[in-house]
């Protein structure tokens, strides 16, 4: 009589799967124990399976014994709720201006709404996720930002520049096994209010303050385009010198994420990878194939392949 492990069938379909396990081998060994900040766009966040396969993804990352850190926006979503109360949605220098009643609006949606859903379904996979806003355990303290339009100094309202992460609170959590899950407003480190942070920038402060191995970006276009928006070549690898001589270039959405990177690598993050979100399980491609895409920065002195 023949076994059923034996059979034809059986075989043709175990041993692909087998072998796809033993794919992720030497990347489950790299990447055992690290410290990964996922940054979640808003744009990326386009609909409920992306989503749902996004959550399964950082569930995998934590089973499988790395750390991961998620860091979300919540653009589009902020900008429905402020058209909906009957505010004006304004971006100055790629941040948006934000006046005290656009700060509640911005709280609201970012705390209230956009982290509870990712907690949310994280959690169906278990008692894993913990949602936290900069403003828990002073992890994150801003002062006012003023950007420089052509030559001068702009006020932008309620928007905070970081000055100080406590990293205590994300630690004691990432000890417990649990997943963070940040809102990017920040505690005031001058008054009792309250902070509008982009998140990719606070994503990237976070990665360097937690000694990040990885951090990566999700958005909604595939990496950083070689020469937007005439042409859709990905730049595949950057080193940080590259990067910042391609910094003044970059325009609206584009240039708060690669300053992250940029701030990642130069502060001990031995990758930032901007990668598509809108790709179902990217960030498992990314993390445990050859299969990367998108743009990955290195810092300047890496020689040796890091994948
Ligand atoms: N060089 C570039 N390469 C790719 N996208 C760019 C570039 N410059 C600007 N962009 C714009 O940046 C957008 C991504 O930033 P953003 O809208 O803030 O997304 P998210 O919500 O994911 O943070 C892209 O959809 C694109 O319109
Ligand atoms: C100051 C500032 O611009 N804050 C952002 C915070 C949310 C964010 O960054 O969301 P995305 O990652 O989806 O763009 C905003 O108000 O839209």
């Amino acid at each position: 009589m023949t076994d059923a492990a034996d059979t034809p069938t059986r075989r043709h379909t175990a041993l692909p799967k087998a072998q796809t396990l033993i794919e992720a081998l030497p990347w489950l060994t790299r990447h055992h124990g690290k410290t990964v900040v996922i940054k979640f766009g808003g744009n990326a966040m386009i609909d409920d399976e992306l989503k749902a396969a996004f959550a399964q993804d950082v569930v995998f990352l934590r089973q499988a014994g790395l750390k991961p850190v998620v860091v979300h926006g919540g653009g589009p979503q902020i900008s429905a709720a402020l058209d909906q109360a009957g505010l004006v949605s304004e971006f100055k220098a790629g941040l948006r201006v934000t006046t005290p009643e656009a700060m509640d609006v911005v709280r609201m949606v970012l705390a209230g709404q956009v982290q509870r859903e990712l907690v949310g379904l994280l959690n169906q996979h278990g008692p894993l996720a913990v949602g936290l806003t900069g403003e828990d355990a002073r992890t994150i303290t801003a002062t006012k930002h003023r950007p420089t339009i052509e030559g001068e100094r702009i006020d932008i309202g309620r928007v905070g520049e970081i000055t100080a992460i406590d990293t205590g609170a994300i630690q004691a959590l990432l000890n417990d096994g649990r997943i963070p899950v940040v809102s990017s407003i920040a505690r005031s480190q001058d008054d009792d209010h309250v902070y509008n942070v982009n998140a990719d920038t606070a994503a990237a402060a976070l990665a360097a303050a937690l000694g990040a191995e990885t951090l990566m970006v999700l958005t909604d276009v595939e990496g950083l385009y070689e020469d937007w928006p005439h042409s859709d070549e990905v730049i595949s690898r950057l080193t940080a010198s590259q990067l910042e001589k391609l910094l003044p270039e970059l325009s609206s959405g584009m240039a708060p994420k690669m300053e992250g990177c940029l701030h990642a690598v130069r502060n001990g993050v031995t990758t930032a990878r901007v990668i598509d979100g809108r790709v179902q399980h990217s960030i498992l491609l990314e993390i445990f194939t050859d299969e990367g895409i998108g743009t990955m920065v290195v810092p300047d002195a890496t020689t040796g392949e890091t994948t």
